[in-house]
């Protein structure tokens, strides 16, 4: 899969792609630092090795697991690596593992000397699908999810499906939910794939899951092959993000993404029925499918006002006015600018639901802000 960026670079999907790194690093290239998360450590010294082997000099960095990366801190540990390595402009960072590692990785290639090349192998399917596609980059604040990053797009991205065999099934479930946001958004042959055997869809071994993230990483390359910045267009990839997010900041980021984007997607696809913009019916398809994953599709009634100020702080809000991604029908992307609050209140009553998130993290939810069932 081909995407434009500020240069061009392919995302390339398959099984056993491992020999294929040396080789995107480059031949020019002396110094090489392997950010990666704990979970890939095998995965990540089998990369070392080759690496070495082809001549360069590795340096690994493990990161905290999860959200816990995606922080300042960590982001200037790695700076001081780089620092203390002598890292020049010719050298190169590589993000292993999931999301929050890719956002990372590429948030500290991104700032280190003004940008060096930053190569992509995501061991998730949210990784795959989207995380390391696109060159969106960064890392949390208190206030919120996201609010430091730039843009800086891959010289190249690793999908290896195999590296998905190791991964917990809810994290997987996760990653389906931004595969399902393609579906609504975009491709809707991929909601009739999830709905013609969810089972499979969930197995990293079924041919189905290919076809599933290719149909997806097909969808993210064509949008932001349109709109690097997102000055318009790509604020489609945002769908379902604008209440997502702001559950994972009231949760303190101990919802799994794609837990939160699930939720998200089913309050967006609610708030266009009450505005009267979609019908009931592809309204609750949001909720059929999602919760066909496992994924939850309600949040707790009680947190509307800090769920209102998490929302402000998106990258959508222009002044005070919130935008919202929504659809006016399948594959019709469109914007709501400045709902009522009655409006926005009424979307979080239709999704405020007693039912815990069925793929919530169990280590997680026991810490949940909100009192989960
Ligand atoms: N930049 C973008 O365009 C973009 C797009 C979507 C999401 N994101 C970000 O991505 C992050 C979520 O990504 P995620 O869902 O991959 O979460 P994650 O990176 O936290 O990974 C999920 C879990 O899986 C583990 N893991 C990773 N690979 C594994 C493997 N092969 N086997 C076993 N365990 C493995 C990780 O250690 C972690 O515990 C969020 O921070 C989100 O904001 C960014
Ligand atoms: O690539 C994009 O553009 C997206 O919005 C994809 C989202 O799935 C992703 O979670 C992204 O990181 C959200 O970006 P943000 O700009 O809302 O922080
Ligand atoms: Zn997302």
């Amino acid at each position: 899969m081909h995407v434009t960026a500020e240069r061009s670079y392919d995302v390339l999907i398959g099984r056993g792609l491992a020999g294929e790194l040396p080789g995107l690093v480059g031949a020019g290239t002396r110094r090489v630092l392997l950010v990666h998360q704990v979970a890939v450590a095998d995965a990540a010294e089998g990369f070392r090795s080759a690496l070495t082997a082809a001549g360069f000099e590795v340096h690994p960095s493990p990161i905290p697991d999860a959200e816990g990366a995606k922080t300042a801190t960590v982001a200037a540990g790695c700076w001081e690596q780089l620092g203390l390595a002598g890292f020049t402009r010719d050298d190169v960072v590589i993000g292993l593992g999931g999301g929050a590692a890719t956002d990372l990785a590429g948030f500290v290639a991104a700032t280190w000397l003004r940008g060096v090349r930053v190569i992509q192998v995501p061991t998730t399917l949210l990784g795959m699908v989207d995380a390391a596609v696109g060159g969106k980059t960064g890392i949390n604040t208190a206030e919120g999810k996201n609010l430091v990053g730039a843009f800086h797009s891959p010289v190249g991205v690793l999908c290896d499906l195999d590296t998905l065999a190791t991964l917990p099934a809810a994290d997987l479930a996760a990653g389906l939910a931004e595969v399902v946001k393609c579906g609504f958004i975009d491709d809707p042959r991929i909601l009739e794939l999830v709905e013609a055997d969810p089972d499979a869809a969930r197995d990293p071994a079924a041919p189905v899951l290919r076809e599933l993230v290719e149909r997806a990483v097909a969808t993210k390359a064509r949008v932001v092959s349109a709109d690097l910045r997102e000055a318009d267009l790509r604020e489609i990839l945002n769908y379902g993000h604008t209440f997502g997010h702001a559950i994972e900041h009231h949760e303190q980021f101990r919802w799994r993404h794609g837990e939160a984007v699930a939720v998200g997607l089913v309050f967006a696809a609610e708030l266009a029925h009450l505005a009267g913009r979609l019908d009931a019916d592809l309204a609750d398809r949001h909720r059929r499918i999602l919760a066909s994953l496992g994924l939850p599709t309600g949040y707790p009634a009680g947190h509307w006002d800090a769920l209102l100020t998490a929302m402000r702080r998106d990258k959508k809000t222009r002044g005070a006015t919130l935008r919202f991604v929504i659809l006016d029908g399948l594959a019709r992307p469109t914007r709501l600018e400045g709902p009522t609050p009655e409006l926005l209140m009424a979307a979080y009553a239709a999704i405020s639901s007693p039912a815990a998130p069925a793929g919530a993290n169990s280590a997680n939810s026991a810490n949940s802000a909100t009192e989960l069932p």
